[in-house]
């Protein structure tokens, strides 16, 4: 840490970091899990999406597994090289929608990498355990084209027919290789291509996609714990959204199903308590029929609205959520209006990295005169406004992914089934005290991470075991017990 805290510059902590996980597994884990918020803005969001863009350039070893266009045909051997042959976890991308930073090409491999490590870090999974694919159809980005160092092909992506086969191959051979209780987490993928995919997959392997689904579960619990702070039932709420992709319409989805859940009424009712703005407005009916599928159930009845402020106006609603990728959409009217019909009024920014983030906290606590409850993608330091510090929360699925994935493996389960979001939901929600209510957080610290993920992992398994989707049995009597007995500590071994 000595050495580490001596950079000032966040990418070459990063890369000090990467070296270290190279040579010395262990004792990269234990800074990262004893240290875990201050080196969790340098492994991950922010300083992973600056290492992303520039990849190539401070390239030292590949640090996960690439499987391009040119392996077609013996994806399976391939996968075969790994050296390590116990997998269990893969998260794996295709580089087009990296955070908010868009297609990244081969480049996007620091997110995998940077999301096994927190798979390790905060979830207790063995680092051997883990592996990082990215796959490589090419990349649209033409500055990476034409960049000497770029590390992948030189191609402008493929799609269509020639991109479903290479997936659906890796699909297969992930399946063939390591068994079908491998999880398999789809990461930063584009959302032409991502909801597809996962709907192709869930039904055959045991899949999930982490923007859509590990995102809603971690918004949910915020949402769940901010009703402690501002009162009422989820279904007493607004909801709006900047943003109608992966994350905005998979949050909403999960919203809409856990307010049906507690009011038996139909999801085709309550998500008409959630709204969705896109880059062309106001998501309403009578744009349905040039809308992608999965922002069709969002297209509910109202005059055509351009604008996110008038749309907020229009609305009035009580959390606004920014899910759009684009920084400083929040600006300082739409905030204000926020603030002129909320007592406490819930703004999340969940765009990463910062620079992507719809407002800073400065911006959301000063503007509502210290009045809204915030978090955001990215982290923000404490802000003080009129002598009192508030603390802001990290709304992120880092909360979610390592637990849920400790939960599917410690239980054997073989599919992924969307009251686990809600259980992993409820469980984080769970962990908020009065303390951190107190200091602004609808979210627990990091620090408690493993403490959480355990949590999180058996409410996870205890609803695989309930679903009759678990295959190891019989159920361990203590499942949060269980857990972190199963979890990896980096020590290190005594010799004789
Ligand atoms: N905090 C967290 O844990 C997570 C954060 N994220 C972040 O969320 C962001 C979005 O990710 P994702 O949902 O996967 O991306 P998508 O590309 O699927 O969706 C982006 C959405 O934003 C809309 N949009 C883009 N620009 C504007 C604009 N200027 N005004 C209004 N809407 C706009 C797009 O509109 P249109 O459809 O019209 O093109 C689209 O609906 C990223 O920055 C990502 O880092 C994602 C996952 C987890
Ligand atoms: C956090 C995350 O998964 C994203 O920004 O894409
Ligand atoms: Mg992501």
């Amino acid at each position: 840490m000595h050495i580490i805290r001596q950079y000032q510059v966040p990418l070459q902590k990063y890369m000090a970091m990467m070296d270290l996980q190279e040579s010395n597994e262990k004792l990269f884990y234990k800074l990262l899990i004893d240290n875990v918020e201050e080196m969790l803005p340098i492994v991950y969001t922010p300083t992973v999406g600056e290492a992303c863009q520039k990849y190539g350039s401070i390239f030292g070893r590949p640090q996960g597994l690439y499987i391009s266009l040119k392996e077609k045909g013996c994806i399976h051997e391939v996968l075969r090289n790994w050296p390590e042959k116990n997998i269990e976890v893969i998260v794996v991308t295709d580089g087009e929608r990296i955070l908010g930073l868009g297609d990244l090409g081969c480049q996007g491999m620091g997110i995998p990498v940077g999301k096994l490590a927190l798979y390790t870090a905060l979830g207790g999974v063995r680092p051997s355990a883990c592996l990082p694919v990215t796959i490589d159809v090419g990349t649209n980005n033409e500055n990476l084209l034409n960049d000497e160092y770029y590390i992948g092909l030189r191609q402008r992506r493929a799609t269509g027919q020639e991109y479903a086969e290479l997936l659906h191959e890796f699909m297969s051979a992930v399946k063939q290789t390591y068994g079908e209780k491998v999880l398999i987490q789809f990461e930063d993928f584009a959302n032409h291509n991502a909801f597809d995919l996962l709907a192709k997959y869930s039904t055959t392997h045991l899949v999930f996609n982490d923007d859509i689904q590990g995102t809603a579960s971690v918004v949910l619990a915020g949402l769940v714990a901010a009703l402690k702070v501002v009162g009422g039932t989820l279904a007493d709420h607004t909801f709006l959204f900047l943003g109608a992709g992966e994350a905005g319409t998979g949050i909403a989805e999960l919203i809409a199903l856990e307010i049906s859940k507690q009011t038996n009424m139909p999801v085709e009712e309550t998500r008409k308590k959630v709204w969705l703005v896109d880059s062309k407005g106001l998501i309403v009916s009578s744009r349905r029929e040039s809308l992608q599928h999965f922002k069709k159930p969002w297209a509910h009845e109202h005059e055509p609205v351009k604008t996110l402020l008038d749309a907020v106006n229009d609305i009035k609603p009580t959390v606004l959520i920014g899910t759009s990728g684009v920084g400083k959409t929040f600006t300082k009217e739409v905030i204000e209006a926020m603030a002129s019909f909320n007592e406490k009024p819930i703004i999340l920014s969940l765009s990463n990295p910062t620079s992507q983030s719809e407002c800073t906290a400065e911006e959301a606590y000063t503007w509502s005169q210290g009045r809204a409850i915030f978090a955001s993608g990215s982290p923000f330091a404490p802000f003080e406004y009129e002598g009192k510090t508030f603390m802001p929360g990290q709304a992120n699925n880092a909360y979610i992914f390592p637990g849920l994935g400790l939960g599917l493996i410690m239980s054997g389960a073989i599919r992924v089934h969307d009251d686990m979001l809600l259980a992993a939901s409820e469980a984080l929600a769970a962990q908020v005290t009065q303390e951190n209510f107190d200091q602004g957080l609808i979210y627990p610290p990091f620090k408690n991470i493993r403490k959480i993920s355990a949590e999180i992992a058996a409410k996870v398994a205890a609803k695989a075991y309930e679903l009759g989707l678990a295959t190891r049995v019989p159920p361990p009597r203590d499942l949060v017990k269980h857990a972190e007995s199963c979890m990896y500590s980096p020590a290190y071994r005594s010799y004789r």
